[in-house]
């Protein structure tokens, strides 16, 4: 579905990203693992259209897309997560998702001021997908709660649900587990392996090695920039390598 060939990203000196060659399968969940500053949130971004590769070549489903932006990469499919900073806290789970979608969606100021069918129809399309998306990450029962007053993990849901609003085939997952305990983590791992049954291609970075171990068809390992390996959850954990560079003995512990 997306291939990475020998992609990189220099910021200044520094090469966030080198010379990685990546693939990421349809219907599979792939994870992408590796120390702090390794470079994985920046071949997120790069994958997702937020930067430009400096070198190498992305395709998404047999197309050129190495040099797509943001607007252009969700609209062929590809969707990305952001922290749950990023959430109005004030205003209901509902109108997150109304708001998010809304900015995404054709109308402009002059349709909204005059409300016009276009307008009408579109937020009734836009309240529809939002409480489907809310459903599939079951917290339709909180459509209604500002987001300040529910939990972690249900905001956790709902930055999920966004990213779903856009109808990706792609999602990117950027640790959906990091800050919540481990009966919430494991309910969000549940979700995960739910929307790859729903037909979702999923690729997630995280921290949290049993989640990623359960959950991910395949695993890259990043260091310093480079893809030092991949391979199932199995042949990475046996992997010398990465065992060295990043699992250690806290893994084996
Ligand atoms: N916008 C930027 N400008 C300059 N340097 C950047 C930028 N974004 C990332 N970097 C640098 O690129 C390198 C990789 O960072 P990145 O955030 O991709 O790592 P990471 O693996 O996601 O780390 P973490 O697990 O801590 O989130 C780091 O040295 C970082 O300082």
């Amino acid at each position: 579905m997306l291939k990475a060939e020998q992609v990189t990203k220099r910021f200044g000196g520094n090469t966030a990203v080198n010379a990685v060659d990546f693939t990421i399968n349809e219907g599979e969940i792939t994870a992408i693992i590796g120390p702090n500053g390794a470079g994985k949130t920046t071949f997120f971004n790069l994958i997702c259209g937020y930067f430009q590769p400096t070198s190498g070549r992305l395709t998404f489903e047999g197309q050129d897309v190495t040099r797509k932006r943001s607007h252009q990469m969700a609209k062929l499919g590809v969707a990305r997560t952001f922290q749950t900073t990023k959430l109005f806290e004030q205003a209901t789970v509902l109108d997150n998702l109304i708001v998010g979608h809304r900015l995404r969606t054709k109308s402009g100021l002059w349709d909204a001021v005059m409300r016009t069918r276009r307008y009408k129809k579109e937020e009734h399309k836009c309240r529809e997908k939002a409480l489907q998306v809310l459903d599939l990450v079951g917290v339709l029962p909180l459509a209604d709660r500002p987001v300040a007053s529910i939990s972690q993990e249900a905001q956790k849901r709902v930055a999920i649900a966004l990213a779903l609003a856009t109808d990706p085939k792609l999602i990117l997952l950027d640790e959906p587990a990091a800050g919540i305990n481990a009966d919430e983590t494991s309910g969000l791992a549940d979700l995960i392996l739910k929307l790859k049954s729903s037909g979702y291609t999923v690729c997630i970075i995280e921290h949290k090695m049993q989640m990623i171990m359960k959950l991910a068809d395949r695993i890259m390992v990043l260091n310093q920039g480079a893809k030092i390996a991949e391979g199932t959850p199995q042949e990475i954990s046996q992997n010398e390598t990465v065992i060295e560079a990043y699992l250690g003995g806290a893994y084996h512990a």
